[in-house]
């Protein structure tokens, strides 16, 4: 019989650190990842590249299913990088502009389904680390840790600010900041896969805490469970 990889999701809203925690958390148990943010992003930037709008649902989605993308996982001191069409957008598609393309096409409910069984293809041996905004209520229901990360919207702002500060150009605090309570909007109150914790999630705030403090908490969280072997 194939037994199932166990799956532990990590939701959340934009800079509350999921992605960190969960790149880290993979690594170190040996397990896969999905960010699935990723794939959201993904889409928006081949839309843009393809000259589909992103309010056209039914072409979004044929570009959704047949999306031609690789993820390469991390190896010590490389992260994980990610190929669209053959080119490297690992870091090109970080940028808030296709952050808000992504979280605009994440609302259409044919893209959401064309995504499903990609993020679900993700589960196997040994186990997996998903983040995103449904992980725990729609793709991987049956999750046996479920995490929901939070801080507030100035923390996260002041924690964007800081990563791209130096990278991108013009950068400013206040924009961030509206940005970001721009995609909460949009994202916590679409009518498909709404981000909100699941009924089961453990909620974890990380506005006073450091990225070693989250993932001592989530540690704890992982061996009460006995999921990691
Ligand atoms: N607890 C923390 N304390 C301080 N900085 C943090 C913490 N967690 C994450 N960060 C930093 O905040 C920034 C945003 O984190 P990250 O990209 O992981 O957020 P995210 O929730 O995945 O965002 P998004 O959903 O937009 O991809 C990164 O620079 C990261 O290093
Ligand atoms: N499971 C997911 C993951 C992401 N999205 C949407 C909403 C976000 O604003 C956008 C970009 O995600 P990020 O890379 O910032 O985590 O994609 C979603 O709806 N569901």
């Amino acid at each position: 019989m194939k037994s199932i990889a166990p799956v532990i999701t990590i939701d959340g809203p934009s800079g509350s650190g999921k992605g960190t925690i969960a790149g880290i958390l993979a690594r170190r148990l040996g397990w896969n990842l999905l960010d699935s943010g990723a794939l959201y992003r993904l889409l928006a930037f081949a839309a843009h590249n393809h000259g589909v709008d992103l309010t056209n649902e039914e072409l979004l989605k044929k570009l959704a299913a047949h999306l031609d993308v690789q993820f390469i996982a991390a190896t010590e001191g490389q992260l994980q990088r990610i190929i669209l069409e053959g080119d490297e957008v690992s870091d090109v598609i970080r940028t808030e502009s296709v952050g808000s393309g992504a979280s605009q096409v994440a609302a259409l409910p044919a893209v959401r389904e064309a995504l499903l069984q990609r993020q679900r293809a993700f589960q196997e041996a040994p186990g997996l680390v998903a983040d995103g905004r449904d992980m725990g209520t729609v793709v991987f229901p049956d999750a046996p840790l479920k995490i929901f990360l939070t801080a507030s919207a100035e923390e996260r702002a002041r924690r964007r600010y800081l990563q791209l500060k130096g990278k991108v150009e013009g950068v400013s605090l206040s924009s961030l900041l509206d940005e970001i309570r721009a995609r909460d909007e949009r994202d916590t109150q679409r009518a498909v896969a709404p981000l909100k914790p699941a009924a089961d999630a453990i909620q974890l705030d990380s506005t006073e805490l450091s990225i070693d403090q989250v993932l001592e908490r989530i540690m704890s969280e992982i061996a009460i469970r006995d999921i990691a072997g």
